[in-house]
C-alpha cells in the first residue's frame, strides 16, 4: 500500500467474517494527520468492528491496515502508547479517585514521552481540559454518566495520543454535555494537532465535528467525503418555492442562486413567500442507506 507521509491511518480492503457471516466488505480509507474522521452508519454497520481492528484489539480476516505506520496486528507497546482508545463500555474503576485514577495511569506514558510530546498529560491541567476541575476529587462512582464519559475521554487522552480512536462517544449525552463535548475533540484536534477517528450515528454529530465523513452501511462504504460534498452527491439539487399571484410553485434546481435572481427579475415585487431547501446530508444519508438496504449482499 503506498502510504503518504501524512496519512496516519491507511485501510485498504479491509474484510472480517464471523463464522460464515461477512460483516466488512472491502473497507477502504485513509485518515490524514490532524483529521477528524467520522464512520458514521446505522446499528450493525460495522463501524465498531472496524474501530477494533484498528485499535489491534480484533483480528481482521483479509485486507491491508496500517495505523501509525504498523500493521495493529503487530503493534508492539511503544506504538500503543502513541494512541488513545475511548470504548463504548465504562471501566469498572468505582473506589478510584478522578486526580488519584488519571495520575496512575499516566504514569505509564512516562517512558514514552520525547521532545515533542510530553507524556503524559498533568492531571489537573487535563481533568480542567474535560471539564471536570470540581470533581477531581469524587469517588469515581459518584459521577453521573455525562461525567463518567468525560472521564472516559480524559483516561483516553491521558498519554497524549497522536490518534485517539472514540466509539460512539456521546451516546447518552444530554444536550449540554454534548456541546461541552464537541468543543473537547475540535480543541484536541487543533490545538494539539491529535488525529481522531470516531464512530456515531448521529448524523448532526459527524456534521459538526469531522474535517470528513465516511458513510458505512451493511459492512460497506458507500460513500466519503467532506459533509457538502456528501450533501450534494445524491440530489446535489435544491429545492426552490415561491408565490406570484397566490400560486405556489416549485422548481429543483443546481443553480439555485441563478435561479432566484431570474425569478426577481421576472416577477420584481410581486414574488412571494420565497423558500430555498439545500440538499441536507440528512437527504443523501437516508437515501445512500435505503439504497444498500435495496442491494442483495
Ligand atoms: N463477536 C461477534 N460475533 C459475531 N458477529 C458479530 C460479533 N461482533 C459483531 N458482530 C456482528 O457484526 C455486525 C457489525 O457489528 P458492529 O458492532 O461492528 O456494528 P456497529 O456499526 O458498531 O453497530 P452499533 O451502532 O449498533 O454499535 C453486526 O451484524 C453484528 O451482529
Amino acid at each position: 500500500m503506498a502510504t503518504s507521509g501524512d496519512a496516519v491511518l491507511a485501510v485498504e480492503g479491509l474484510r472480517m467474517r464471523y463464522g460464515t457471516t461477512d460483516v466488512l466488505h472491502d473497507v477502504t480509507f485513509r485518515v490524514g494527520r490532524g483529521e477528524v474522521r467520522a464512520l458514521l452508519g446505522p446499528n450493525g454497520a460495522g463501524k465498531s468492528t472496524t474501530i477494533e481492528i484498528l485499535e489491534g484489539f480484533r483480528m481482521r480476516s483479509a485486507g491491508r491496515v496500517e495505523v501509525l505506520g504498523a500493521d495493529p496486528a503487530h503493534g508492539g507497546e511503544r506504538w500503543r502508547a502513541r494512541l488513545g482508545v475511548v470504548l463504548q463500555s465504562w471501566r469498572d474503576h468505582g473506589k478510584w479517585r478522578v486526580r488519584e485514577l488519571l495520575a496512575h495511569l499516566g504514569r505509564y506514558y512516562a517512558r514514552y514521552s520525547t521532545e515533542r510530546i510530553r507524556r503524559p498529560w498533568d492531571a489537573d491541567e487535563l481533568i480542567a481540559a474535560v471539564g471536570l476541575s470540581e470533581h477531581a476529587g469524587s469517588k469515581i462512582r459518584t459521577l453521573s454518566g455525562g461525567q463518567r464519559r468525560r472521564l472516559d475521554v480524559a483516561i483516553g487522552i491521558v498519554g497524549r495520543p497522536e490518534l485517539l480512536f472514540l466509539d460512539e462517544p456521546t451516546a447518552g449525552f444530554d444536550p449540554e454535555a454534548r456541546h461541552g463535548f464537541h468543543d473537547l475533540v475540535r480543541g484536541l484536534a487543533a490545538e494539539q494537532d491529535t488525529t481522531i477517528l470516531l464512530t456515531t450515528h448521529d448524523l448532526a454529530e459527524a456534521e459538526k465535528l469531522a474535517d470528513r465523513i465516511a458513510i458505512l452501511n451493511g459492512g460497506r462504504i458507500v460513500a466519503d467525503g467532506t459533509a457538502p460534498e456528501l450533501a450534494k452527491r445524491i440530489t446535489g439539487e435544491d429545492q426552490v418555492s415561491w408565490t406570484v399571484g397566490g400560486r405556489r410553485f416549485e422548481q429543483s434546481t443546481r443553480e439555485s442562486t441563478r435561479f432566484v435572481h431570474g425569478l426577481f427579475q421576472r416577477y420584481g415585487e410581486s414574488l412571494a413567500d420565497l423558500e430555498v431547501r439545500r440538499s441536507s446530508l440528512e437527504d443523501t444519508y437516508l437515501a445512500l442507506v435505503h439504497q444498500a438496504e435495496e442491494v442483495p449482499r
